[in-house]
C-alpha cells in the first residue's frame, strides 16, 4: 500500500514526519495527548475535544473499529489524530466500519507513524501548544507550515461550547418509573451522562448552553446539571449567572467538568490553564469526604482554583474542596456545605472509563430526594 506523507508541526517549531491516516489535507489545534488504553472511539466523539489535535499514548488504535452504538456524540470532535500503530484491520464482533475509513469519511486529518511517546514527553515537558497536521503529496516546507500553526487560535479566552451544545431541547426518558426531572445545560455533553441518570429513574431535559433561568423553570426540575464541554471556562459568563440564579434558589445542583469549573466561577473561585492537563482513564482521585480513592476518566485543561484544607466563604455559604488528584493534587471537586451543590471535574459518565465514579450519579438523585423530603417538611 502506498501511504501519503505527513508532518506535524508544533508551534516551537518542532515537527514530525509520519504517513496520512485518516483524511487527507491540513489541520489545526490545541495538541493534548491521552493515555487512555482503550475507548478511542469515546474519546474522538467527546465534545470537550472540539479544536484539539489528540495524540494517543497508547501505540495501537483502530483494533476494534468503529459501531454505531459506542459514539457519545453525532460525530467526530477531535481536530486531528496521532496514533504510532493503526491496526491494519479491525477485530472486532462488534465493529462495523474501519477506523481510518470513518475518520475519512468525517474529513478528520491525522496523521500515523510517529513516536508518540516522543511527543507526549515533550508536551508534558513545555506544555500543551498550538500544534498542525498537513499531509499530501507536496508539502510545502515548514517554515510555511509553521507560520500556518501560529495563527491558529489559543485555547485561552476561547468560548466554544455554543458550537457544540445542541440546537433544540429534548428529552431523555427515565428508565422505569420517572423519580426525578433534570434540567441539563449542554455545553458539549456526552451521550452516556443522560444514560446514566435515566437508569436512576431520572428524566433529563437536556436544553441549549443558551437556555435562561425560564427554560430551566419550565422543564419544572427537580435538579439542574451542568454538562463537560469544550473551551475557557472563564468566557461562560451568561451561564456562570445561570448557575447563581440556580444556587440562589436552592435547586439541587451536579456539574462534570466544565460544570465543576462553572460552579467554581459561580462561588467565586478562579480556574486557570494547567501545563498539560488530564486526559485518560487512569487518573486516581480521593473522595475526602470519605477517604475512598477511585480511577477515574478525566479530560481537563483547566482547573479550578481552590483552597485545598477545611471549608472557605462563598457568596451562597461555605464550601469545600471534595475531590483530590492523587498524582498532581489538582481540585478533582466541589462541595457547596450549605447548599444542595456540588461537582467533579473528571467523568463518573465513564465512557470510556472505569466505573469507580458512578456513585455520583446516586449522591445527585439522592440530594434531589432530601431536598423535596425537607420542601414537604417546610
Ligand atoms: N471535559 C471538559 O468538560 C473540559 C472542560 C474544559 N474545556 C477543560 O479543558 O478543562
Amino acid at each position: 500500500m502506498t501511504s501519503v506523507p505527513a508532518v506535524l508541526v508544533l508551534e516551537d517549531g518542532t515537527s514530525w514526519r509520519g504517513r496520512a491516516y485518516g483524511a487527507v489535507g491540513s489541520t489545526v489545534g490545541e495538541a493534548v495527548f491521552s493515555t487512555g488504553m482503550t475507548g478511542y472511539q469515546e474519546t474522538l466523539t467527546d465534545p470537550s475535544y472540539h479544536r484539539q489535535v489528540v495524540v494517543m499514548t497508547a501505540p495501537h488504535i483502530g483494533n476494534t473499529g468503529v459501531n454505531d452504538e459506542d459514539n457519545e456524540s453525532s460525530k467526530i470532535w477531535v481536530a486531528g489524530y496521532v496514533v504510532r500503530d493503526p491496526a491494519r484491520r479491525s477485530s472486532n464482533w462488534r465493529a462495523q466500519r474501519e477506523l481510518p475509513g470513518e475518520l475519512s469519511a468525517q474529513g478528520v486529518v491525522g496523521i500515523s507513524h510517529v513516536d508518540t511517546r516522543a511527543i507526549t514527553r515533550h508536551l508534558r515537558e513545555r506544555g500543551a501548544m498550538r500544534v498542525g497536521i498537513f499531509s499530501g503529496p507536496d508539502l510545502p516546507a515548514d517554515d510555511a507550515l509553521l507560520q500556518q500553526v501560529r495563527q491558529a487560535p489559543e485555547m485561552s479566552g476561547a468560548s466554544l461550547a455554543d458550537q457544540v451544545s445542541t440546537a433544540e431541547r429534548y428529552v431523555v426518558p427515565a428508565v422505569g418509573d420517572r423519580r426525578f426531572t433534570v434540567a441539563a445545560i449542554d455545553l458539549g455533553i456526552k451521550a452516556m451522562t443522560p444514560h446514566r441518570m435515566s437508569q436512576r429513574g431520572i428524566e433529563t431535559h437536556v436544553l441549549p448552553s443558551t437556555a435562561t433561568l425560564d427554560d430551566v423553570l419550565a422543564a419544572n426540575p427537580d435538579g439542574v446539571f451542568f454538562s463537560n464541554g469544550p473551551g475557557d471556562p472563564s468566557t461562560m459568563q451568561e451561564q456562570i449567572g445561570l448557575l447563581k440564579e440556580v444556587l440562589d434558589r436552592r435547586i439541587p445542583f451536579f456539574g462534570i467538568c466544565f460544570g465543576n469549573q462553572i460552579l467554581g466561577h459561580a462561588l467565586d473561585l478562579g480556574t486557570y490553564k494547567l501545563g498539560y492537563g488530564h486526559r485518560g482513564i487512569n487518573q486516581p482521585v480521593m473522595d475526602r469526604t470519605t477517604g475512598r480513592v477511585e480511577v477515574t476518566a478525566h479530560n481537563h485543561g483547566f482547573a479550578v482554583d481552590a483552597p485545598r484544607d477545611g471549608t472557605f466563604a462563598t457568596p451562597f455559604g461555605s464550601a469545600q474542596v471534595s475531590h483530590v488528584c492523587l498524582n498532581d493534587d489538582v481540585v478533582e471537586g466541589l462541595n457547596l456545605v450549605d447548599g444542595p451543590a456540588f461537582s467533579v471535574q473528571y467523568h463518573p459518565e465513564a465512557a470510556a472509563g472505569p466505573h469507580d465514579a458512578g456513585y455520583l450519579f446516586d449522591r445527585f438523585a439522592d440530594l434531589m430526594g432530601e431536598h423535596s423530603a425537607d420542601a414537604q417538611k417546610n
